[in-house]
């Protein structure tokens, strides 16, 4: 698929980002980040945080899914060379192209580590300690609705089944993840048990998982804190994005002390998906900028969306963060004025730091004599300020009747210009 197109009529603006100093504070905003870590926050990790990429799990099951061996590789490679800390791929006993699949990508020698996610069983452990990952992510339904509908087993099953796969992974020296799935409409004290069982006996992680998206962040926040106060390990989550809170709820369980978080590019997965990548990257630089600028290639991302999106068939939305094909376009007069004055005007994020371009509207009746008079300087042209004005009523009143394009607009400026020439 091709990249998405740039609509005609929007110009390119020279970036010209400035100190913005708030008239509440005596420091310049940018220094003192209002959007950064909560001090009140003491386990945040929203400073140091991991991603665990699962485009090539939790993604494999999304709809439109089909990644050949090939893809697969050239997916992974990507990611790693993005900076994601874990690729997460799909169980081994899922397929025997699944498990050649995983054995080829372990062999790449990436810097990632390479996982691959099981349900609680000893047969796909054996399975998975063979494939070469660097670690195993142990998964198992704790809902009342799981442990009834899916697998049929209960608490003491479970853990029983969780302590024997756990001691087995690691004595193969292998990295360990035990995951609670449904983690939100399971029993808290079911969780807090279950957790601190696998915890003791040395579990690298522990893993939430809101699988059918019902959380909300404050429940997310309070579920980490609890649960920090009750294991040693390192605490993974996983959000769907069925009820739209897959970031905000990352951002809180990194705010309340989770490490790392499960991604997928695009955010495919299950239904709608997972937390996005791009759309996490845009809310860590907000919170984060120098931890996430020095830890990831974020001027890979559009490639990545666009590779993936062309291996399941999809469009980049229109919305996306960052690589939205208006993610950085400013059309009304009001907002294209101060964005020429100073981009942060407008802008949280600033499309530089992406590889992306910042867009301003000017072909349309919303557009402002302030977007007309950039567009004349770029145009080489000499006119006053009245004349500008002027001319954007001609602007706008061609918009009222239809709509415009570059050309247009520049037609209607160049026949002013020569006709106050003559
Ligand atoms: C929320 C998530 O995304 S979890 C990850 C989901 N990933 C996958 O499902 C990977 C792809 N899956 C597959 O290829 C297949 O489902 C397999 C190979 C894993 C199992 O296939 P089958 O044996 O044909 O079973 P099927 O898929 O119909 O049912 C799932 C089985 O796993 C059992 N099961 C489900 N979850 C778990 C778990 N976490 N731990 C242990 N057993 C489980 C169920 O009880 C059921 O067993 P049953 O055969 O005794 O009924
Ligand atoms: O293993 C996990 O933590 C998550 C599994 C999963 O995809 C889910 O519960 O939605
Ligand atoms: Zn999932």
């Amino acid at each position: 698929m091709a990249p998405q197109p740039i609509p005609e009529d929007y110009q390119p603006v020279v970036e010209s980002r400035g100190t913005v100093n708030s008239p509440i504070f005596s420091t310049p905003i940018n220094q003192l980040n209002p959007y950064g870590p909560n001090p009140a926050d003491f386990l945040s990790n929203v400073n140091q945080f991991q991603l665990i990429d699962s485009t090539l799990r939790e993604g494999e099951q999304f709809a439109n899914a089909f990644f050949s061996t090939e893809k697969k590789i050239e997916i992974a490679k990507a990611l790693d060379e993005f900076g994601v800390d874990y690729i997460e791929l799909t169980s081994p006993v899922a397929s025997e192209q699944s498990k050649k699949d995983c054995e080829a990508i372990c062999k790449l020698g990436l810097k990632a580590k390479i996982l691959t996610h099981i349900r609680c069983h000893m047969d796909d452990a054996r399975i998975a300690v063979e494939t070469g990952v660097d670690g195993v992510d142990v998964v198992i339904g704790t809902s009342k609705f799981l442990r009834e509908f899916s697998h049929g087993k209960d608490m003491n099953y479970i853990a029983n089944s969780a302590v024997e796969v756990i001691n087995f992974v690691k004595s193969k020296g292998i990295e360990i993840r035990f995951s609670s799935e449904d983690s939100f409409r399971s029993d808290l004290v079911d969780l807090l048990n279950i957790y601190k069982t696998v915890d003791k006996i040395g579990v690298n992680r522990i893993g939430i998982a809101d699988t059918v998206g019902c959380a909300n962040p404050r429940q997310v926040y309070e579920l980490v804190r609890t649960l920090k106060s009750v294991v040693s390990c390192d605490i993974e989550c996983h959000f769907h994005n069925d009820t739209g809170c897959s970031i905000a709820n990352a951002y809180c369980a990194l705010e309340g002390g989770a490490k790392l978080i499960d991604v997928s590019v695009l955010g495919i997965g299950e239904r709608n998906g997972i937390t996005p990548l791009g759309g996490l990257m845009a809310r860590m630089i907000v919170a984060a900028p120098e931890y996430v600028k020095d830890k990831y290639n974020l001027k890979m991302l559009r490639d990545i969306e666009n590779l993936v999106a062309d291996a399941v068939e999809v469009n980049i939305p229109f919305n996306n963060p960052i690589t939205g094909f208006c993610a950085f376009t400013h059309k009304a007069g009001i907002h294209a004025k101060a964005i020429l004055a100073n981009p942060s005007t407008y802008e949280i994020l600033n499309p530089n730091d992406f590889g992306m371009t910042r867009y301003i509207h000017f072909a349309h009746r919303l557009t402002g004599w302030n977007a007309i008079k950039s567009r004349v300087e770029q145009l080489n042209l000499n006119l006053t300020d009245e004349q500008i004005k002027e001319v954007t009523s001609k602007v706008k009143s061609m918009a009222d009747i239809r709509s415009l394009n570059i050309d247009d607009v520049d037609s209607i400026i160049k026949k002013y210009h020569s006709e106050i020439k003559a």
